[in-house]
């Protein structure tokens, strides 16, 4: 039986261009990256699930904002990868990292349950797109009512997390009702075909899952200590966004014109200013300088995720091909910033 891949050797299969050093560092051209995890073309959904966000979704149950963002060149894989895709046809092998995360909660909230039966859980769901820097509501069930003027805002809230407000909150009770919320924004999404991917993502999206717990009572010290004494109420309140970056493109490869051309300028534009964003917080020398979190809508939304206190995953979607050595160097060179940040995780107790 075939021993399985070590990391280093998954790199070198990965991309014949790319060159490993050791079991966390490669080479590409003449510069270095390192990295927590790689996965070539056949590694499975389930594996990438398992090893990189289970232990996020039962962080979040604990208290712990999450975030997985996935960047990279068009047609890369990022859709495929999140799972933002319709999944009504796919296969449960192919499903990607959305619809596992949501059979997961739903899963450890049962067991969950049962060792702890006073927890209250209330659980809503938003999906927004950030389109030629607009946001919309992907949930909103009357867009022809509302149209351009639906009246969407980002604030800060008290502890610097950033509130959404006019976005639809769907409550949900059941795995199937949040499948049903992830089915219907999908379908709304800007997608338009280039010459790079027949079902390019023109747009950033957001499915942000948020969830309260609650008891009434909460109990504090050991048996030995005289007995279990009750204290007030208590709630956590914990958020886990999903984020599926639309590609970075050159217009020259995509052929894109017209209003896809426009797209892909918008599109660019915001992943240029995140990448100031990670430059100035995971570059040392620039600690404490200003961060433009405000320049784009989508650095703004993410302003928890990157450099607050979310527990937050990147991962950087690279093309095997030669012919992409360009894009996969800048995907890396971006990814290997941002692994620089130092996020502070808090439990968000109310
Ligand atoms: N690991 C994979 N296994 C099988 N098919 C894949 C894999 N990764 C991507 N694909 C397929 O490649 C095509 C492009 O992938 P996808 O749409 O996910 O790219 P993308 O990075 O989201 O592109 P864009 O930024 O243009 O939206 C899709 O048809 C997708 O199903």
């Amino acid at each position: 039986q075939a021993r399985p891949l070590s990391t280093r050797e998954r790199v070198e299969e990965a991309s014949p261009c790319v060159q490993a050093l050791d079991k966390e560092q490669i080479k590409l051209g003449s510069k270095y990256f390192t990295f927590d995890m790689v996965y070539d073309a056949d590694s499975q959904q389930e594996i990438i699930y398992d090893e990189c966000v289970r232990e996020l979704v039962r962080g979040c149950l604990k208290g712990y904002n999450a975030t997985v963002l996935a960047y990279g060149q068009t047609g890369s894989g990022k859709t495929y990868t999140m799972g933002s895709t319709s999944i009504d046809a796919m296969l449960e092998d192919e499903q990607g990292i959305i619809p596992r995360a949501i059979r997961q909660l739903f899963d450890d909230i049962k067991e969950q349950k049962v060792k702890q039966p006073d927890v209250q859980y209330k659980i809503h769901v938003s999906f927004l797109e950030i389109y030629n820097e607009e946001i919309k509501d992907l949930l909103d069930n009357q867009p022809h009512l509302h149209g351009k003027h639906k009246n969407i805002s980002l604030r800060e809230g008290p502890n610097g997390s950033i509130v959404v407000t006019g976005v639809t909150e769907e409550p949900v009770e059941t795995c199937d009702e949040m499948f049903h919320c992830l089915e219907r924004g999908t379908v709304c999404r800007s997608v338009g075909s280039t010459s790079m991917n027949s079902v390019s993502s023109r747009s950033h999206a957001i499915f942000t899952v948020t969830i309260e717990q609650s008891t009434d009572m909460q109990f504090s010290g050991s048996e030995s200590e005289g007995g279990q004494e009750p204290h007030g109420p208590s709630s956590i309140t914990s958020k886990f966004h999903f984020v599926d970056l639309a590609g970075s493109e050159r217009a020259k490869r995509t052929q894109a014109a017209g209003e896809r051309l426009k797209e892909g300028i918008n599109i660019n534009y915001g992943l240029l200013v995140l990448g100031n964003v990670i430059s100035a917080l995971g570059d040392e020398s620039r600690k404490g300088s200003h961060v433009p979190y405000r320049d784009s809508k989508l650095t703004r939304m993410l302003q928890d995720s990157i450099g607050g206190n979310s527990r937050t995953l990147m991962i950087a979607c690279i093309s095997p091909a030669d012919s992409n050595f360009a894009e996969s160097y800048n995907t890396l060179v971006y990814a290997n910033r941002a692994r620089n940040i130092k996020n502070k995780p808090v439990v968000n107790r109310d």
